[in-house]
């Protein structure tokens, strides 16, 4: 992006739209955050989790089902307010309340936040925006095109979206068989992009274009970027987004705990969703048909059902979560149906369908 030499851009454009169109993610290195500094941030991640005290977990619990929303202390009992099956997964999740307003971030964390928001906003206003300017290339659109009518800005270092510390310790017998091995179900963010550190313990996974779940490698130091639904929209459908889940890790690892850092990028709340008509790619090719948001989103429209806005489409989505441990809506019959030989999850949010691999 920064050559100078137009013949690099063009190539780098080439090579993001193949990546976009038929796998829907992207690893990016060289973005400008050392892996002396990224360990950093991993270790602040490890001590919010080993150090909330009991009276923030509870202080601090998030209100998913009310809200929409993840942010606060998510326990390891599922992602409901309720306990529900211990899944060992904890969270903390940044969204713009708890940028503004220290009593809504666990105490000890507090002298480490300057870190965390500089973080943040190096990851939004340097490596997102430059990977938003490369995807309004890649539509032949002005590169700010997409940072300018797209992206959220409102309400700190994350616009709309949030920022998290995950933390999966080990399954417990229980919850692996009751949720055959899933940690999250097979989906998609919602957002502009998500920005997740590669990590070495190995339990992401990502649906190709061959109809199978793998796992992503670890590379030190680099950015899995993630598209968003919103994405998939405006472009028509030439963008795809990450069909992507949290599975067990392979044998070697089962024993031991992964930290996750992420950024959720977020559209802004109020737009509802349609492809950037003015762009030259779009006029050109028309829109693409797959399976996916963008689809869904056209079908509804073609019946008259008016498309949910960003914020709506969110939030339904978190309020409504299933958790992975709960069998009886993980099931045949239920959310679940074979289609063309493969199990895939059937949901249905504000009269659009949506069908993932699960
Ligand atoms: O922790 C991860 O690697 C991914 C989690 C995820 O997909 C999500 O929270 O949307
Ligand atoms: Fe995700």
């Amino acid at each position: 992006m920064d050559s100078g030499d137009d013949k690099a851009i063009v190539d780098l454009v080439q090579l993001t739209k193949k990546a976009i169109r038929e796998d829907g993610f992207l690893f990016l290195e060289n973005y400008g955050v050392s892996l002396e500094q990224l360990h950093r941030q991993f270790a602040l991640a490890q001590y919010l989790h080993c150090n909330i005290s009991e009276e923030d977990q509870e202080r601090l619990l998030f209100h998913p089902e009310t809200s929409g929303k993840w942010a606060g202390y998510k326990h390891p009992w599922g992602f409901k307010r309720e306990r529900m099956v211990y899944d060992g997964i904890t969270q903390f999740n940044w969204y713009s309340k708890e940028w503004a307003d220290c009593n809504l971030v666990p105490k000890c964390i507090l002298p480490f936040m300057d870190e965390i928001v500089a973080f943040n906003v190096f990851l939004m206003e340097s490596v997102n925006r430059r990977i938003l300017a490369l995807f309004s290339k890649v539509l032949e659109l002005p590169d700010d095109y997409l940072w300018d009518n797209v992206q959220s800005h409102e309400g700190g270092p994350t616009g709309e979206g949030y920022f998290r510390h995950a933390l999966f310790r080990p399954f417990t017998a229980e919850a692996e068989k009751l949720s055959k091995g899933l940690r999250f179900h097979g989906h998609c963010d919602y957002g502009t992009t998500t920005l997740l550190f590669s990590v070495p313990v190995t339990q992401l996974q990502i649906w190709g274009t061959d109809e199978q779940w793998r796992y992503v490698p670890y590379k030190a130091g680099a950015l899995v970027v993630n598209i968003g639904e919103t994405l998939e929209i405006v472009s028509g459908g030439h963008f795809k987004a990450t069909r992507h889940r949290v599975f067990k890790p392979p044998a070697d690892q089962v024993d031991v705990e992964r930290l996750s850092l992420v950024q959720f990028n977020s559209s802004v709340g109020d737009l509802r969703m349609t492809p950037a008509k003015e762009s030259p790619l779009i006029q050109r090719e028309g829109l693409a048909d797959y399976q996916g948001a963008f689809r869904e989103f056209q079908k509804a429209m073609a019946t008259g059902i008016p498309i949910p806005t960003n914020k709506e489409w969110r939030e339904i989505q978190i309020a409504e979560m299933v958790n992975t441990t709960d069998s009886i809506r993980n099931a045949v019959g239920q959310d679940w149906i074979m289609q063309e030989g493969q199990l895939m999850n059937k949901r249905e949010f504000h009269g659009v369908s949506v069908v993932l691999p699960v």
